[in-house]
């Protein structure tokens, strides 16, 4: 018979499995938390990284390269018309002839307006100082007039070709993207000032139109970094020396024909490429704000929460089969594997427990030990294995007959020990007859056998406060009672 503290240290056993296995679930949740995190942080850095070095070298400068393209197919007609101009012997012919007949010029720059469908064509004569438009001959320039210094400028320049931004002298309410060309005689000498302008408002809107196709911020500088060009929302300041971030790289910008910049603006990074358009002689700027982090930081959210649910599912299955493979190991230690019934060992757990019920409720209860008459007998006659099928016959004959609140256990090899809770002696003594006589008349059914089984039953009452060895020693010489007068009965201890 097992005494007390080999119960409770099947108990405390028992505690140790729990405390072990919410140790290991916690290491498995920590490990999978750690290393989810770390491979999408390290995902994050690095495709954050990979990103931006992606856009300055890649992304940017074919944007730089692309816009370029178009501006020399949108601008650069212009710029050739211009230059044509200058080299026109009909107007170098004209001007040398002293200018005769304004109405000739008029008339061949109304031609060219009209022909490459420019904003306006003019000629300004460095001996007459008379601007002439496709409209007529405007004014006569001034070196004092504000409106004209351009022409001073450009005259003074050494280059042949001049672009500016400038109010349209024809019309004072346009401004005007200009082409200036010189205009030399066969012989080289200065006649005056050429082109042909475009109205502002159509080179602002090939600068959105890049800036929506390629969705960068496009805009122009001069070489001294004033905006030359932009688009109607750009919000930037006139000079980029005064650009916050900007201002820092300026000189840089300036100084080389083009490059790749980060600078940061307010709290945000934006990524710069420059690049100097000879024909123009501007700088073009293309800038992209660097939301990488933002999209990248989405897709790390999105990690990072399937890494969760993935977390979860891993400790749920763990959780799962842990419990599984628990619940079976308790099974075999507390269930006996023929008949499963409780075993012995767990069945003393329980009767610590009802026993103090008992105790404490002033309530009757009863043990009835069972035992099969000539097992011995049985096993020899038809072997071990229907011997084994007869325990298992009578175990669950004897648990169909019993309520739910009473006990069964497999006590030894052919023994059953029940309780009954509740029950007085005269219950208890009835119930052991109904089950002696029961398996009497019954028998036990295996597959193609009927065998006639029967049982000894030794009964006693639980007296207060005795122990529960007490109650097993006098149940059992109870039994004993029963097997030595004759078997195939109940005896009252
Ligand atoms: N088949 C089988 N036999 C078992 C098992 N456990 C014990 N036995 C056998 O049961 C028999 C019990 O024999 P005994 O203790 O002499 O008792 P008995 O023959 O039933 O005689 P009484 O109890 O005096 O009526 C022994 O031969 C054991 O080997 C078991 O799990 N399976």
């Amino acid at each position: 018979m097992l005494s007390l503290p080999v119960f409770r240290s099947l108990q405390l056993r028992n505690c140790d499995v729990n405390h072990r296995k919410t140790r290991f679930i916690v290491l498995v949740t920590l490990l999978l938390i750690a290393g989810f995190s770390a491979t999408s942080l390290i995902s994050y850095f690095v495709a954050n990284h990979a990103l931006q070095v992606h856009i300055r070298s890649n992304t940017l400068p074919l944007t730089s390269d692309n816009i370029y393209s178009e501006i020399q197919r949108d601008m650069l007609p212009t710029i050739i018309i211009s230059s044509l101009m200058a080299q026109d012997t009909f107007v170098k012919a004209w001007i040398l002839m002293g200018e005769q007949d304004s109405k000739q010029i008029v008339q061949y720059l109304k031609s060219i307006q009209e022909h490459y469908k420019t904003t306006t064509a003019f000629f300004v004569s460095a001996s007459s100082h008379y601007y002439y438009h496709s409209s007529g001959v405007l004014k006569q320039i001034k070196a004092e007039d504000p409106q004209d210094k351009w022409y001073f400028r450009f005259s003074d320049s050494h280059d042949n070709l001049a672009i500016n931004v400038d109010i349209d002298t024809a019309d004072m309410s346009r401004t005007n993207f200009f082409v200036n060309h010189k205009i030399h005689d066969f012989d080289g000498r200065y006649l005056g000032a050429i082109g042909v302008g475009l109205s502002s408002s159509i080179v602002q809107e090939m600068i959105e139109l890049y800036q929506t196709r390629y969705s960068r911020q496009v805009y122009f500088i001069d070489q001294s970094g004033n905006i030359a060009l932009r688009g109607n929302y750009y919000q930037g300041v006139d000079n980029i020396r005064q650009a916050p971030g900007l201002s820092a790289i300026a000189t840089r910008i300036l100084t080389s024909p083009g490059g790749s910049y980060t600078y940061q603006r307010g709290d945000q990074e934006v990524f710069l490429k420059t690049r100097l358009i000879p024909e123009l002689n501007w700088f073009l700027l293309v800038e992209q704000i660097d939301q990488t982090e933002s999209q990248i930081q989405n897709t790390l959210w999105v990690n990072l929460i399937f890494s969760l649910a993935i977390t979860l599912i891993v400790l749920m299955l763990i959780h799962l089969t842990i419990s599984k493979y628990q619940q079976r190991l308790e099974n075999m230690a507390t269930k006996d594997k023929l008949t499963g019934l409780d075993n012995r060992q767990i069945f003393e757990t329980r009767i610590t427990q009802i026993l103090r019920l008992a105790n404490r409720r002033r309530e009757s209860l009863c043990a009835l030990l069972v035992d099969i008459d000539y097992f011995k007998q049985i096993n020899d006659q038809f072997g071990h294995l229907i011997g084994d099928q007869v325990i298992t016959g009578v175990a669950h004959f004897l648990k169909g007959k019993l309520r739910q609140s009473d006990l069964i256990c497999r006590w030894g090899g052919e023994e059953f020990l029940i309780l009954l809770p509740a029950c007085s002696v005269e219950q208890g003594l009835l119930q052991a007859a109904k089950l002696q006589q029961g398996i009497e008349s019954q028998g036990i059914d295996i597959p193609g056998k009927h065998i006639v089984v029967t049982i000894s039953i030794g009964v006693s009452e639980y007296i207060y406060n005795e122990s529960a060895t007490a109650l097993f020693q006098r149940t059992d010489q109870a039994l004993y009672r029963a097997k030595t007068e004759g078997r195939n009965r109940v005896i009252q201890y």
